[in-house]
C-alpha cells in the first residue's frame, strides 16, 4: 500500500463554504494539475485556510491567495510542506542529476538557477559541482576563491550561499589539474565528494554532471540513488546529438528523465525584446516528443542570464524578471514531477558502497 503522503481527516467539511470546496477540488494550475484535495492535509480555522502538502510550494500561497481573493472568500491563504520521504543516502532525500551531451550549453548556469528556484519554494537544497573538467559553480555563486575545510581531514564541509549548501571539486583542486582526470580516478574522487560532504538534511541534492556520456557520467549514474536526471540542451543540430546519446544512457540505466530544457533557444535583443532564432528552431522540442521526455522550459539566449553568472548572483534571485519566472516555473514542475514520479513508484533507502572497479 502506498505510504508517501498520508492524508489527514482534516478534507473539507460539509460547513466550508461551496465555492471553496470547488476551488480546492478543480486541478489546481498547469504546473500542478491535481486537486488540492487530492494532496494536501488542510484546515480552515475561522479566517485561515492551511494547508500543509507533500512538496515544497511557496508559489502556491500566492496563486491560492489570489484565487481565494477573486472569488471573493475573506480567507487568509498559508501552505506550508511536509517532506516524508525515506533518504536515498545518507541525509539526502533525492538526488538530481542535470547533465548534457555537449559541453558548454549552459548545464551550469541551469544547475545553478534550479538549485536557487528549488530553495525558493522552501525546499532544503545542495549543489555538487561535479563538473570535473570546468568546475564553474563556484564563479557562478560568487566564491571563486572559497576552499573547502575539513572539521576532521576525514570529512568536507558544504559552502553555504543564496539558501543552498555547495560543494566543488573546484573547492579542491585548481580546475587546471581536475581536467587531466579520467575514467575510474576521476569517478573515485566525485564519489568521495559526495559521501565525504557533511550535508545536512536535505531534500533535493542537485548535482551538476560533467559533460559528455562517457565512463564518468555512466558509473555516476549507477554508483548514486538518483532519482532523476534533467538533460540541457540548445537546438542546434550537434548539441542534440549529443542530447539524444545522454537521453539513451540515462534510459539505459533507468534513470527516469524528468524533463529537457532547451538553453539558448532564442536570441532576445536587450534593446528591442525582437527574438531570432539563431540556432534553428524548437530542436529540443522536438527532441523530447520524439524520445518522450517532458519539456521543463525553453530559455534565452540572454546577455543577463551570462551577466548574472559572471557576476557571483544567478538570475533567478532578481525580482520581477521575466527569465528568473522561467527558472522558477521549471523548478515548480520539477518538483511536481518528482513528487509524482515518486507517489507512482515510492523509491528505497540504499547505502552507497564504494569499491575499486
Ligand atoms: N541562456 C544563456 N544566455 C546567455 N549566456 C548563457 C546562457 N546559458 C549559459 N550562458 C553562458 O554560457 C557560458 C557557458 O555556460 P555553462 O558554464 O553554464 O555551460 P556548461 O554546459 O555547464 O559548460 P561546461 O560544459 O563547460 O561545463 C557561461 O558563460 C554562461 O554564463
Amino acid at each position: 500500500m502506498f505510504s508517501f503522503w498520508k492524508k489527514s481527516t482534516t478534507t473539507p467539511q460539509t460547513d466550508w463554504p461551496e465555492s471553496l470546496i470547488s476551488l480546492l477540488g478543480q486541478p489546481f494550475s498547469a504546473v500542478l494539475p491535481l486537486a488540492l484535495t487530492e494532496i494536501a492535509d488542510m484546515s480552515l480555522n475561522k479566517t485561515e485556510l492551511t494547508l500543509t502538502l507533500p512538496f515544497p510550494a511557496a508559489w502556491l500561497e500566492a496563486e491560492l491567495q489570489q484565487q481565494l481573493d477573486a472569488r471573493a472568500l475573506a480567507l487568509q491563504a498559508t501552505v506550508s510542506w511536509r517532506n516524508e520521504l525515506p533518504a536515498a543516502f545518507s541525509t539526502v532525500k533525492q538526488v538530481v542529476l542535470v547533465a548534457s551531451g555537449k559541453g558548454g550549453v549552459g548545464k551550469s548556469t541551469t544547475a545553478v538557477n534550479l538549485a536557487v528556484a528549488l530553495a525558493q519554494q522552501g525546499a532544503r537544497v545542495g549543489l555538487l559541482d561535479a563538473d570535473i573538467y570546468g568546475p564553474s559553480i563556484p564563479l557562478m555563486l560568487g566564491e571563486a576563491q572559497s576552499r573547502a575545510t575539513s572539521p576532521d581531514e576525514k570529512h568536507l564541509n558544504p559552502l553555504q550561499k543564496f539558501g543552498i549548501y555547495l560543494q566543488s571539486i573546484g573547492f579542491l583542486v585548481d580546475p587546471e589539474n581536475a581536467t587531466v582526470w579520467r575514467g575510474p580516478m576521476a569517478s573515485q574522487a566525485l564519489m568521495q565528494l559526495v559521501n565525504e560532504t557533511l550535508w545536512p538534511e536535505l531534500d533535493y541534492l542537485v548535482v551538476d554532471m560533467p559533460p559528455g556520456t562517457g565512463d564518468i557520467q555512466l558509473t555516476m549514474s549507477q554508483k548514486l540513488p538518483v532519482a532523476g536526471a534533467v538533460i540541457v540542451t540548445t537546438p542546434q543540430d550537434v548539441a542534440l546529438a549529443d542530447a539524444k546519446k545522454g537521453i539513451q544512457m540515462f534510459r539505459q540505466v533507468n534513470i527516469p528523465l524528468l524533463g529537457l530544457i532547451e538553453n539558448m533557444s532564442f536570441y532576445q535583443c536587450p534593446k528591442c525584446g525582437h527574438e531570432d532564432d539563431i540556432f534553428g528552431t524548437a530542436g529540443g522540442l522536438e527532441l523530447a516528443q520524439r524520445y518522450q521526455v517532458p519539456v521543463l522550459g525553453q530559455l534565452p539566449l540572454q546577455s543577463a542570464i551570462r551577466e548574472a553568472g559572471d557576476a557571483g548572483s544567478p538570475i533567478v534571485l532578481q525580482k520581477n524578471h521575466q527569465t528568473a519566472e522561467i527558472y522558477q516555473k521549471m523548478a515548480q514542475q520539477l518538483i511536481f514531477t518528482l513528487y509524482w514520479q515518486t507517489r507512482l513508484s515510492p523509491q528505497q533507502a540504499v547505502e552507497i558502497i564504494m569499491t575499486d572497479d
